[in-house]
């Protein structure tokens, strides 16, 4: 995979970083007669990492959609500047091109062998370059995602749940190579999440959405040792389950919120 643009260092750079990765105004989204988004305001800051929190239904994909210039006429304003790239829950890898060549598909790479496999070394899938989408297990379909959607350096890199069709071990190893690659690649990351666990283990910041607009927008302590159901979080935990209507419970481990 490419270094990070170097173009972020000097005084150019400094201003660059100080333009917002995304920035959302009055972002109106309607189904037929169903407003989805109402107004919404946000922005993501260069190489922040976000948690996006909310009800089944409450928008989170639509507003994913809409950063992702994947979906068709909207109200309001969403500027992104720079590359976006996008991972889903079901990694969409195509199953008649090879691993590798899903990898650098369409990125007009001259020498696309070569940086397919760089960026699988990346993920730790240097061995299933030659491999069938289909034959791969999630956690290995996943990992070609993440490799697929850094290979173009995004500026914004969206996670539509990435980590729910994973079991808990491959998760957690995943979770690892996320955090990894962030630290690395540093973009700016929207996660949309069920999980308030994984928003407080992963981001800097966890947004709730509630009719159609951010409701909570709360910073997490970026001194925390980033381990699971770490004591710090108890009181963010607990607003956030709070936010999103779930009764907060004790024990530890994954709280699903649907
Ligand atoms: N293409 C579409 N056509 C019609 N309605 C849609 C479409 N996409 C989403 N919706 C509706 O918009 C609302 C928000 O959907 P969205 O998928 O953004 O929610 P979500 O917060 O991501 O939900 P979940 O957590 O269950 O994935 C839902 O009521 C959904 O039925």
């Amino acid at each position: 995979m490419a270094p990070r643009n170097p173009t972020v260092t000097g005084a150019a750079g400094a201003a660059e970083l100080a333009e917002p990765a995304a920035r959302v105004r009055g972002l109106e989204k309607s189904f037929g007669d169903d407003p989805v988004l109402r107004g919404l305001d946000l922005d993501l800051a260069p190489g922040e990492f976000t948690a996006l929190l909310g009800r089944s239904g409450s928008g989170k994909s639509t507003l994913l959609r809409v950063l992702a210039g994947l979906d068709g006429e909207h109200g309001g304003e969403a500027v992104i500047d720079g590359t976006v790239a996008v991972a889903f829950q079901e990694p969409r890898l195509l199953p008649w091109k090879k691993v590798w060549a899903n990898v650098v598909l369409g990125s007009g790479s001259t020498e696309p062998r070569k940086d397919a496999e760089a960026a699988l070394a990346e993920v730790g899938l240097e061995a299933r370059a030659d491999a069938w989408p289909l034959t791969l297990s999630g956690g290995e379909a996943q990992r070609a995602s993440l490799a697929r959607a850094l290979f173009r350096e995004p500026r914004l890199l969206l996670l539509d749940e990435p980590f729910g069709a994973l079991d808990a071990l491959t998760r957690a190893s995943v979770h690892d190579l996320v955090l990894d690659l962030w630290r690395r690649h540093r973009p700016a990351i929207l996660l949309v999440t069920h999980d308030v666990d994984e928003a407080l283990l992963l981001a800097d910041r966890a947004l709730v959405l509630t009719d159609g607009r951010i409701s909570h927008d709360l910073p997490i302590d970026l001194e925390r040792p980033r381990r699971r159901a770490d004591p710090r979080s108890a009181g963010l935990r607990a607003e956030l389950l709070g936010a999103l209507g779930v009764t907060p419970e004790p024990a530890e481990g994954t709280e699903p919120t649907r």
